[in-house]
């Protein structure tokens, strides 16, 4: 008998990069391990975006996010995940200052959570950064347009590109980055034929969320799409109403607790009979 077992292996950063202008890349955001393991079922990859400490810890922007919440969430995802590629997000202040602190930064990321790469947000200011995580053994997602670490200059989280004197700047960005060697550039919160001009600048596919189709991939924020939140962004569809599921279930409870009729017999210990 062979005391080999099956090892299901991971989708591989060189995998989704050779997707460039193939079959659409499918990706949503995981923070949790339930949720990731349902989610990798029909995801190429899935993010563990800094937009968790909103999401899920009330925060009205990324900017508070600590990298030990990253880590916390990050190792959450890898382990209820064994097929997708499980990228995590850099948080605000762990990178922009130097090469050596992202890398010293990313470098934990990848030992404390095993994910498979990072996410960094900016352009052609990251791009040395982006060269020198990935010339060290560091896949890096590159992260342009709508930066949402960038709210306090953007004053809000602002649609990019909507005049058209500054698609030079973000098309710039999208190659500075792709040419350091980002393996998928996300691209958030542009106008359409921005979109496609940075889509066919590059050679690295292009993930967009807020940035119409022509992008060679699409991520959400999973909360979003599931119809947890009550307010999302124009470019999120809702799939779904989990929350309005949710709070049925919930009420339900509590009505049953209050008429006791939960607990029933099924839900109760019994005496071992002598
Ligand atoms: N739940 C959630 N979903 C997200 O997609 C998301 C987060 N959180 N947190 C981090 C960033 C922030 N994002 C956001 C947040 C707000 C808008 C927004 O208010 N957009 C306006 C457009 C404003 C304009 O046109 O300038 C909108 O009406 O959609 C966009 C992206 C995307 N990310
Ligand atoms: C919205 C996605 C792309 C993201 O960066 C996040 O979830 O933080």
């Amino acid at each position: 008998m062979s005391t080999q077992t099956e090892t299901i292996r991971r989708v591989t950063v060189p995998q989704i990069r050779a997707r460039k202008g193939g079959e659409p890349i499918v990706s949503l955001t995981a923070y949790h391990a339930h949720t990731a393991a349902i989610a990798e079922k029909y995801c190429d990859f899935l993010l563990v975006g800094d937009s968790l400490g909103m999401v899920m810890h009330g925060m009205e922007s990324t900017v508070g996010v600590p990298l030990e919440l990253m880590i916390m969430h990050g190792k959450a995802v890898v382990r209820g995940t064994k097929r997708a590629l499980v990228v995590v997000d850099m948080p605000f202040g762990s990178y922009e200052e130097s090469p050596s602190q992202a890398f010293r930064n990313a470098a934990l990321i990848m030992k404390e959570t095993q994910c498979q790469a990072v996410k960094l947000e900016g352009g052609a200011r990251m791009a040395e950064t982006v060269r020198f995580l990935t010339e060290r053994g560091i896949p890096v997602m590159a992260h342009i347009g709508l930066t949402p670490q960038s709210t306090n200059i953007m004053g809000g989280f602002k649609t990019q590109g909507r005049e058209e004197d500054s698609w030079y700047f973000h098309i710039e960005d999208a190659k500075a980055v792709a040419e350091a060697g980002a393996f998928a550039v996300v691209v958030e919160g542009v106008v359409e034929p921005l979109a496609d001009k940075i889509t066919q600048a590059i050679d690295v596919p292009t993930i967009g969320i807020g940035a119409s189709k022509s992008c060679d991939g699409q991520i959400l924020v999973m909360e979003d799409m599931l119809g947890l939140n009550d307010w999302v962004p124009k470019f999120v569809k809702k799939f779904g109403a989990v929350g309005a599921a949710i709070e049925e279930a919930i009420a339900e409870y509590a009505e049953d607790v209050r008429s006791r009729a939960f607990p029933t017999p099924e839900n109760v210990y019994s005496v071992n009979k002598k």
